[in-house]
């Protein structure tokens, strides 16, 4: 059955996108892709894409939704954003003045290999972020959403020209590695990262943005 979409050349192919609630997969329901709803933070992404890719075959997984911007992104509410890598930011610990992530104590988030939670995103990412006008870089993924000046300041050491922070693309990507299917994380901006403020969110622009960085990575007509 079509889609009712153009299906231009550059199609990724099948495409699985992961949003944490339902509201954001409200939003996307007609693209021509399958879309789950995993549940807020990286476990239960992860766990929600390696069951997806498990039941289908896909080329590419798809983290999608809001996030906060970091100030020194310039990136502000309505803004896209997306990955060139996709870092678990948390995993690691503070000594005295100075990070240290998970290379720098000798771990990885996989048994036989060394890695340490920076995943790479897919080849088309910077290809697709000149094509929707969005931001190209760092997306970090946290468990606790950072609520201060001087928690978003300290990220943004942590990690120089990290542009956003959200609770769910690292565990896609995690997920989608393990699985030997390629990786991407789409950000519509909904609020900056600093003190909580949360009827100041705009969460009806960052879902518009997300929703046009996937139609221009399927192709498909906008709305
Ligand atoms: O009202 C609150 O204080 C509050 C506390 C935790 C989470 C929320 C959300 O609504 C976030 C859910 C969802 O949105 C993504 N997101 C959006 N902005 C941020 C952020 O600044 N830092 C981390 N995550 C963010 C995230 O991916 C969640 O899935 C509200």
């Amino acid at each position: 059955m079509s889609s009712g979409f153009p299906l231009p050349s550059a199609l990724p192919g099948r495409v699985l996108i992961v949003v944490a609630t339902a509201a954001e997969a409200e939003r996307l329901r007609d693209l021509p892709a399958r879309v789950v709803v995993s549940g807020v933070g990286p476990v239960a992404a992860a766990l929600a894409t390696a069951a997806a890719l498990r039941s289908g075959a896909y080329d590419l997984a798809v983290s999608a939704g809001i996030a906060g911007a970091y100030p020194g992104s310039g990136l502000a509410p309505g803004d896209l954003a997306v990955s060139s890598r996709m870092i678990h930011a948390d995993l690691g610990t503070q000594d005295g003045e100075r990070w240290l992530g998970l290379e720098h104590l000798g771990l990885s988030v996989c048994p036989d290999t060394s890695h340490f939670g920076h995943f790479a995103a897919w080849d088309g990412a910077a290809d697709l972020a000149q094509r929707a006008g969005a931001a190209l870089g760092p997306l970090l993924t946290l468990s606790t959403v950072s609520a201060s000046t001087a928690e978003a300041a300290a990220w943004e050491t942590r990690f120089p020209g990290a542009l956003t922070e959200g609770m769910e693309g690292a565990g896609v990507a995690h997920a989608a590695l393990l699985a030997g299917v390629p990786a991407l994380e789409l950000r519509g901006v909904s609020n900056p990262v600093g003190p909580r403020d949360r009827a100041s969110w705009r969460i009806g622009e960052a879902l518009a943005a997300t929703r046009r960085g996937l139609e221009t990575l399927l192709g498909a007509a906008t709305q």
